[in-house]
């Protein structure tokens, strides 16, 4: 504490570290009120917008906004090199959506090459950043992602995360509305992957514990797994989960961002390279640290129905990673043949 002559002890505000976030994608659906987020959060030092276009005019709109963080717009090919100079922590929200009748693997032939360049980029320009992956199929996306880093030799997976805390929120939010329970003191873990059945809400482990009955435990499961879905019909072609992806994001950037600020305790579900599992990716409740993940933590004790659903999502879950693993080799195997042509 100090003092002012005559006044009263003036709190001593320790200075918060100077943090860098890139969000590439910014323009879009997702980037634009995940941007704001951010732009609203004390953590964030320097906020750098990247999109193929449009970013210019969503950082100058942001930046006016009275809070420290500094905006920068970056578009195009020949900026991605410096919207990722230093960054701390990149979000990738960079991608085509759904649309109705369509599932999350069926963006994989756009947005597997989108992501393959931005992290190619990642590991030349900012190697040491936290990645907070959104872009879908999420199940492929951050397999893809940990197989370039590996090719450019910078694949670390403590530092790589695929974004589930919207399947979190979401088990959190029917929840508390089934149960009647206050909402803010609700919280229910989601393991697995951010597809279909791979995302597995463990009401078991849900606090506070109420009793669910069987037909309630497998509605809410439904409920969580069918959100993505619920959200892309209710848009009827115009995109999916946008606002409420902002809003679980920002969450698990906040996350990031006090970790890395010295905070202990800070754990978070996502879909991140571990060993708790069989399954070399496998979203479970991580601790987070001042470089990243510090560790997966165990699953713990789980009902017999959520067992079964452990095992039903094997083909689906392995499927995906093996895709996205598949995609790489191929896509640098074909580098390769057409150098030596
Ligand atoms: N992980 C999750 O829980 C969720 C993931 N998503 C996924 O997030 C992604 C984005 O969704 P929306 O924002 O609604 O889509 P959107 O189409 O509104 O925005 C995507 C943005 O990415 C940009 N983009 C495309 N190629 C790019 C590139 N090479 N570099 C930089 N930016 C590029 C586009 O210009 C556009 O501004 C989709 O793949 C969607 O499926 C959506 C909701 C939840
Ligand atoms: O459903 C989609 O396509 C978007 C998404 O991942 C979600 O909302 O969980």
């Amino acid at each position: 504490m100090s003092s002012v002559p005559g006044g009263k002890p003036l709190p001593v505000r320790k200075p918060l570290p100077y943090r860098r976030v890139t969000v590439l994608g910014a323009a879009g659906g997702i980037g634009q009120p995940l941007s704001m987020l951010l732009k609203l959060n004390p953590l964030v030092s320097k906020l750098s917008l990247y999109d193929i276009a449009g970013t210019p005019g969503v950082a100058t709109d942001l930046s006016h906004i009275n809070t420290r963080t500094e905006v920068h717009g970056f578009a195009g090919d020949d900026q991605l090199k410096d919207a990722l100079k230093d960054a701390d922590l990149v979000i990738i929200p960079a991608g085509v959506p759904r649309k109705p009748g369509m599932t999350r693997d069926e963006l994989f032939d756009i947005n597997a090459g989108i992501v393959k360049k931005l992290v190619q980029a990642i590991a030349k320009h900012c190697p040491f950043a936290l990645i907070n992956m959104i872009s879908n199929p999420v199940n492929s996306t951050v397999p893809i992602a940990a197989e370039v880093l590996k090719v450019e030799g910078t694949y670390d997976h403590t530092r790589l995360f695929g974004v589930t805390t919207l399947d979190v929120v979401r088990a959190r939010t029917f929840y508390a509305k089934a149960k009647n329970l206050p909402i803010e003191d609700v919280d229910v873990p989601v393991v697995g992957g951010h597809a279909g059945k791979t995302i597995l809400p463990l009401f078991s482990q849900a606090t506070p514990q109420v009793p669910l009955s069987k037909e309630e435990v497998e509605e809410l499961t439904r409920k969580t797994q069918d959100g993505g879905t619920e959200v892309v019909q209710a848009k009827a072609g115009k995109g999916s989960a946008t606002l409420s992806m902002a809003y679980a994001a920002a969450l698990f950037a906040e996350s990031c961002l006090k970790a890395m600020n010295g905070e202990p305790n800070i754990i978070e579900c996502a879909y991140v390279g571990s060993s708790v599992t069989d399954y070399p990716f496998f979203a479970s409740k991580v601790e987070l640290g001042k470089h990243g993940m510090v560790k997966a933590l165990e699953l713990g004790p789980i009902s017999k129905y959520e067992q079964t659903c452990l095992d039903e999502m094997k083909d689906e879950l392995m499927g995906s990673i093996d895709k996205g693993v598949a995609y790489v080799h191929n896509t640098e195997s074909e580098k390769i043949i057409e150098s030596l042509k």
